[in-house]
């Protein structure tokens, strides 16, 4: 019962503690969800502000054509714009050799050339007019890491006349990412959906320029198509297990993710599953010891109660041993059954060497049963005491013996009494019980009384054992019950 409780206890805490992690991980899991949905759409309106620019000059130039003045103007239009554009760190068009046609950083030096740049090389082999977002880069013109978003430039006849480009200061995602607290080792990064990372609030060793193509985090969203959701893995670039949140540009190939370390987002559930398991070991032992105090005060008692009772056997089996060698009855004081057939043989014995008559009479309590069941067995004992008194006061003569025959039946051998006078006693102790006038409601006489058998004979004349006395009055006995009870009966006319 003890290990039954015990174990449904653990379990119920394993389970309690279960569910505890659980809660904990689905709210660190939903915080990276929202924050990565609220960090895409930052990325996207930061993208898209310099993207409409950039549209906006290659739209005019391929419209105008690359003359100066329209250059210039171009110039000064994106120079307006950028004044709002915080988070963008210029715009440049280059021509199809590479070389600066406009930019409004600063003016480059005559060397600067991007023919050998990614984008360029792209868009040069490339018809595709549309946006490009390429991999971080280092500034020709001013030394900073950017993001470059470059669009080509077509010519009349629809060949390729150079590059728009838009770039995109790092730092300031950077700094951003780093204004929101994951934690040590929680990270925030702006990837390319082919991998490229473009952002990231941590740096990683790999600097600026790394792909994570090979991630399982961009797996499922490349190729189980996830545009949103979450994920728990080792990260490749410092291998931190981290619980990420995803979200990915309806607008652009980008996603942004936002990740905190599973071990140190965990660490509240952790300290407090500690603190359930304590509590819950320490009850444990108070219970477990409780239980054993029980057990062994149990024990204890168990044997105190079978040594209680093997003293009381013993003593009640002395006690009868003790009885038997006294030849008295402890209760009522007569002899008892053992001394009762000593006595028998011997007044047999001396009454048949006289010529004697021998009586015997046995007498026994009516419906004492009903008596016992009624006022109680010490009750009981009590009567029977007062009718053993009974008994003795009419045991006048030396010879005469009183007995206990057997529960409420009691004896009196009467040497040398005949029938007549035998009868006489036996009568008069019957009287003498019923004024005692002991209630016994349980019989017709609502008193306790006698029936009582007389059997009478000369020994060795009469009869050849005393049994036969003894018998011959029981079935006097019988005959008085059988006649109505409180009456004495002897063996000449019972039968
Ligand atoms: N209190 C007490 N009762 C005893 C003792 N010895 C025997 N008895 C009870 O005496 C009753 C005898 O019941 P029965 O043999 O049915 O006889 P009865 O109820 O007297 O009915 P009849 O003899 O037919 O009138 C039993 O309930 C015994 O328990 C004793 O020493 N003390």
């Amino acid at each position: 019962m003890t290990l039954v409780v015990g174990v449904a206890f653990l379990l119920l805490t394993y389970l309690q503690v279960d569910w505890d992690r659980r809660e904990a991980l689905r709210q660190h899991i939903d915080d990276m969800q929202n924050l990565s949905t609220a960090l895409t759409r930052q990325a996207e309106s930061t993208i898209r502000d310099a993207h409409t620019v950039a549209i906006g000059i290659q739209r005019k130039l391929e419209m105008s054509g690359y003359g100066a003045e329209n250059l210039h103007e171009v110039l000064e239009v994106s120079r307006a714009q950028l004044v709002t554009l915080r988070d963008v760190e210029g715009f440049t068009v280059v021509d199809a050799e590479g070389r600066p046609l406009l930019t409004t950083i600063q003016e480059p030096s005559a060397a600067y050339n991007a023919s050998d740049r990614d984008y360029f090389t792209f868009h040069h082999v490339t018809k595709n007019h549309g946006l490009l977002i390429g991999a971080p880069i280092q500034s020709r013109i001013t030394g900073q890491w950017v993001i470059p978003l470059s669009l080509r430039l077509n010519d009349a006849n629809g060949e390729f006349a150079g590059v728009v480009l838009a770039t995109l200061y790092i730092q300031r995602f950077v700094d951003f990412y780093q204004t929101i607290d994951l934690g040590s080792e929680g990270v925030i990064g702006l990837v390319n959906r082919d991998g490229t990372n473009l952002a990231r609030s941590r740096l990683a060793d790999q600097g600026y320029a790394f792909s994570v193509s090979r991630s399982p985090l961009l797996r499922i969203v490349n190729e189980d198509g996830v545009m949103r959701g979450s994920i728990v893995l080792k990260a490749m670039t410092d291998d931190v297990r981290r619980i990420y949140g995803f979200d990915t540009s309806a607008e652009y190939p980008i996603l942004v993710t936002a990740a905190v370390s599973e071990e140190q987002a965990m660490q509240p559930w952790r300290n407090r599953a500690l603190q359930t398991w304590a509590l819950t070991g320490s009850v444990l032992m108070i219970f477990m010891s409780m239980a054993w105090m029980m057990w062994r005060a149990l024990g204890r008692q168990g044997r105190m109660e079978a040594r209680l009772q093997a003293m009381h056997r013993s003593l009640t089996s002395a006690n009868h041993a003790l009885e038997i060698m006294a030849g008295e009855d402890a209760l009522t004081g007569l002899a008892n059954r053992r001394r009762l057939d000593e006595m028998l043989q011997a007044a047999f014995s001396s009454t048949a060497a006289q010529g004697q008559s021998l009586s015997f009479v046995l007498l026994d309590v009516d419906y004492f049963k009903r008596f016992n069941d009624q006022y109680g067995h010490p009750a009981g004992d009590e009567a029977l005491k007062q009718v053993a008194a009974v008994l003795k006061r009419h045991a006048k003569r030396s010879a005469d013996t009183t007995a206990r025959y057997g529960g409420e039946e009691l004896a009196l051998i009467l040497p040398g009494a005949e029938r007549a006078a035998a009868m006489a006693v036996a009568e008069a102790i019957r009287a003498d019980v019923e004024a005692l006038a002991i209630a016994n409601q349980g019989s017709p006489y609502g008193a306790l009384t006698l029936s009582i058998g007389v059997a009478s004979g000369i020994p060795g004349h009469d009869m050849q054992a005393p049994a036969d006395l003894v018998t011959a009055a029981d079935i006097a006995l019988y005959a008085a019950k059988g006649a109505g009870r409180n009456r004495v009966a002897c063996d000449e006319n019972s039968d």
